[in-house]
């Protein structure tokens, strides 16, 4: 305990991958902790190219939490620990995954489940970072969320003449962030409980056998629906002037 004489800082740093979904999720099913309506499917990027370095500082000296990313301190945050978060990329840009690399810095070895849900706290996708190469974020079924963990598809080795670039197309922070995007979707779409029953599975089955088989047209076609969120076929009935861009 802290009694006013003591000056210490410990630190510890990780650093951990991100991940970028190739079926992605869309929803949550209970957001304190962080369950989703559906199962998803991402790459993990090889953290030589692409990671995120966190370090964690706690000291009875400390006055009040604090964060800082990219070496700019973030507002609003709640911790109990001061917190650095640095990306080897140039912005905050929309890479799932990892953001503060919580279950490696709190080195639980052990427990999958444990594991998922300590990153799942930093951000819902951040769990799929827990390992390299192909991974599934299962949904579960059980309320506390016990069964909702990642799991390795097929290691980084597996496919490795795949090469995913990342084009930066502006580093502006998006308007609408995951967390109040899915959840308006959750209120408000008429669609989602259907996608999340019936259409995802499907593309599950699918794109873990197109992974299996390193099957490239399979794989980068259901990638493209999966991000799109809208469904072939894309015909439009209406001239383009009337939809005034
Ligand atoms: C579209 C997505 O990239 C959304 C990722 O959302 P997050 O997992 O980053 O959301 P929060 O937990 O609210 O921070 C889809 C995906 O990665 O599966």
């Amino acid at each position: 305990m802290a009694n006013g004489t003591e000056n210490w800082v410990m630190m510890v740093t990780a650093q951990t991958p991100t991940n970028i979904a190739v079926i992605k999720y869309w929803g949550k099913r209970d957001e304190t902790l962080i369950l989703p309506v559906n199962d998803s499917i991402s790459v993990t990027l090889d953290p030589a190219h692409l990671c995120t370095t966190t370090t964690i500082a706690v000291s009875p000296t400390f006055q009040q939490d604090r964060m800082w990313l990219n070496g700019k301190v973030k507002q609003g945050i709640e911790l109990n620990y001061g917190l650095t978060d640095w990306f080897n990329l140039v912005s905050e840009i929309q890479i799932a995954g990892s953001i503060y690399s919580l279950g490696k810095l709190m080195n639980l070895k052990e427990d999958e489940s444990q594991l998922s849900a300590i990153a799942r706290q930093g951000s819902g996708s951040a769990c799929r970072s827990l390992y390299g190469g192909f991974v599934k974020w299962i949904m579960g079924k059980e309320e506390n969320g016990s069964d909702s963990v990642a799991v390795q598809l097929a290691d980084e080795k597996h496919w490795d003449d795949l090469v995913i670039i990342i084009a930066v197309v502006s580093s502006r922070q998006k308007e609408t962030s995951s967390t109040s995007g899915m959840r308006e979707t959750v209120e408000t779409s008429l669609l989602l409980q259907h996608r999340a029953k019936e259409i995802v599975p499907k593309r599950i089955l699918q794109m873990e056998e197109a992974i299996r088989n390193r099957d490239f047209a399979s794989f980068s076609q259901l990638t493209s629906i999966s991000a799109s969120r809208s469904e072939p076929p894309d015909v439009k009935y209406r001239h383009q002037a009337i939809f005034g861009d």
